[in-house]
């Protein structure tokens, strides 16, 4: 679908390797690979970072390793965004908070402000998530620009489709989803993510991670995906930083051309 003159979202995902335990070269890497990305033309106005970027799955280490409170994170990527004029979707880390650890994403505002705070609901028992991390209970959206509200979903969360339908009745029109996804299920992340990109008629923009942790092998295949399906940018396996923009009205101009959040049939689905 061609862009027309309207406003853009220029949006950079972080396609990065994490090294498993190491906070301080995580945050060093990571920090190179922002750089890099606001020094591109035209310069994005959207950064969105992996999952888990400051520690990794290291739950056997992650009660020493976690952040805590998010405060070191949160004061690099706040300072990041405010030197540089950017919205940065942080990724998540692991934020040990009230006795427990979670693996929670961060928002900051062009003037460094944070603007959400989510952690995942929804925990990996595939990767032990559940044994060492405590769940969320809060569903968050957020604004990216006024009239374009943002959803936060992490990794597994795509599974859940009542989590992206849920925050689309409530005004979202582009999910965000950091990740941590491995190989070898790569047809279900493709799958799931055009699956809520179409039936929620929203952008889904999904930053994984690459590289080697253990035996665990992380494929990228970071992905923008535009409300009719199609799909704008798409990562390799490797390291890069995957760019595409945003056309703020092409989900208003999708939802009125298949009515789909009009069709609906709550009423029914209610009924055992
Ligand atoms: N970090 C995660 O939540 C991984 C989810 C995943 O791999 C899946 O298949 O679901």
């Amino acid at each position: 679908m061609p862009l027309t003159e309207r406003a853009v979202l220029r949006a950079a995902l972080i396609q990065a390797d994490i090294q498993i335990g190491q906070p301080e070269a995580n945050r060093l890497h990571m920090e190179v690979l922002l750089e890099r990305a606001v020094s591109a033309e035209p310069k994005p106005n959207l950064l969105v970072l992996p999952e888990m970027w400051n520690t990794g799955y290291a739950l056997e280490q992650i009660q020493e390793l976690a952040d805590p409170d998010g405060r070191e994170s949160r004061e690099w990527l706040s300072a990041f965004a405010k030197r540089h004029g950017v919205t940065i979707v942080g990724g998540s880390i692991a934020e040990k908070k009230d006795g427990g650890i979670y693996n929670t994403m961060y928002v900051f505002n062009e003037e460094g402000d944070t603007t959400a705070q989510y952690s995942k609901i929804h925990l990996f028992r595939l990767m032990d998530e559940e044994k060492h991390l405590e769940a969320g209970d809060e569903i968050v959206n957020f604004a990216l620009r006024e009239g374009f509200q943002a959803g936060a979903s992490i990794c597994y969360d795509i599974r859940f489709p009542e989590l992206a339908r849920t925050q689309a009745l409530n005004g979202v029109k582009v999910l965000i989803v950091p990740a941590e996804w491995p190989h070898p299920r790569l047809h279900h992340w493709r799958t799931l993510l055009m699956a809520r990109a179409i039936e929620n008629q929203m952008y889904v923009i999904a930053c994984n991670r690459v590289g080697v942790s253990g035996s665990t092998e992380f494929f990228g295949h970071s992905l923008i995906i535009d409300p009719w399906g199609e799909i704008v940018a798409e990562g390799g396996e490797g390291e890069e930083i995957v760019t595409g923009e945003l056309d703020l009205g092409l989900v208003d101009e999708v939802r009125g051309r298949i009515p789909v959040f009009e069709d609906r049939r709550p009423d029914i689905y209610r009924k055992p």
